[in-house]
């Protein structure tokens, strides 16, 4: 069936406005049946005036969960993990409650409180407070168990970041080897993603890549060069790096089953709703958006000091997009940008 053709007009119209609403720049990269369409707006780095660069890379933030879903339903595949097991089987006294399984993790179901809301209550001051820690797995599951449960287990969507380090961990003890390893040799080598990486816990962004900018939380405050740091407060739940053409591999390959099996696609594809709005949803690490045009799209969104991303495909993964903008703290600039996704996916809207 023929599809609309992206409306790159309209891209460059919601990089603009996430520019006006405060980005230093913009990018954003579509693959579709006719081809690759890429724009660009501002600049990669403010005090260097560098424009901004398609083939850059940046830190992915969240979308990071769906790398980390990818190598452990790998792992369910091979039988090595089970979706419907507790955490606690295979990892002994680590959660307080044998109920919460490793499906609850994926699902942002288990009730394990997101640590970050405190950690970064005050943005720019929490952002310094960790920019150079170096923190261990266990260290970020204290602090969400320092934290009351947010839902009886399996009860309702409650997104925490405690949930993917928990996945971490879990991919760690199934392999027996640092998580690293794990991207590179499941996804990273076999789709040639050359410009992604998980570095951790090196602040250094290898390669021509863009420099992030953190809005304070004071209104018209100076924006804050956050480009290095060891994301360590993530790790599996958001410290991937990577670019645009990449990310549209990552997930166009995803959803034309490179990466798991058809059954494993369709449990990751089994969403429930995030909000009241009845258009957004979360499968297994996985958002699906429904766009207004009655396209459905897979992927994730990541936010990251100083980048917001959106990564997304159709179900057929005929086509993708993804598109960064290096600023965070500032919800008009990340809807802005969200533009990017009705643009590419539904084409020019009818006079
Ligand atoms: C659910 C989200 C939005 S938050 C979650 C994760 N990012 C974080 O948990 C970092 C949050 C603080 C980042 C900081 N904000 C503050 O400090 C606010 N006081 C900023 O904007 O740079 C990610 O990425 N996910 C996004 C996702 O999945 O889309």
């Amino acid at each position: 069936p023929s599809v609309p053709a992206p409306d790159m007009d309209g891209v460059v119209a919601a990089l603009n406005s996430a520019m006006a609403n405060g980005a230093p720049g913009a990018m954003a990269r579509f693959t579709g049946p006719d081809g690759v369409r890429s724009r660009t707006v501002g600049v990669q780095d403010r005090v260097a005036g560098k424009p901004m660069d398609i083939q850059s890379r940046f830190r992915i933030g969240s979308v990071s969960k769906t790398f980390s879903t990818v190598v452990l339903l790998q792992l369910v595949e091979e039988g090595k993990l089970e979706l419907d097991t507790p955490v606690n089987t295979y990892l002994p006294g680590l959660l307080p409650d044998d109920r919460i399984t490793v499906r609850h993790l994926l699902t942002h179901r288990s009730g394990l409180a997101d640590y970050t809301n405190a950690m970064f209550e005050h943005t720019v001051p929490g952002f310094e407070a960790v920019r150079n820690r170096v923190f261990s797995y266990q260290e970020l599951v204290d602090l969400s168990l320092s934290e009351p449960r947010t839902t009886e287990p399996g009860v309702s969507y409650k997104y925490s970041n405690a949930n993917f380090v928990v996945v971490g961990m879990l991919i760690e003890k199934a392999t027996g080897r640092p998580v690293s390893e794990a991207y590179q040799s499941r996804i990273f080598k076999p789709l040639k993603l050359r410009k992604t990486s998980y570095v951790h816990p090196d602040t250094r962004i290898k390669g021509t890549h863009v420099r992030g900018y953190l809005h304070p939380d004071e209104a018209g405050g100076a924006l804050v060069d956050s480009t290095e740091q060891t994301v360590s407060w993530a790790q599996s739940a958001g410290a991937v790096i990577s670019s645009p053409a990449d990310l549209n591999t990552f997930t166009s390959a995803l959803m034309r089953g490179r990466l798991l099996s058809p059954a494993m696609m369709e449990a990751m594809t089994t969403v429930t709703p995030t909000d009241a709005t009845n258009t957004r949803f979360y499968g297994l690490g996985l958002r699906r958006y429904d766009l207004s045009c009655g396209t459905r799209v897979y992927g994730h969104t990541g936010t990251v000091q100083g980048f917001y991303t959106y990564a997304f495909s159709t179900r057929d993964g005929r086509r993708s997009l993804s598109a960064v903008a290096n600023t965070s703290n500032h919800g008009a600039a990340n809807t802005a940008l969200g533009g990017t996704l009705e643009a590419a996916f539904c084409g020019k809207k009818p006079a």
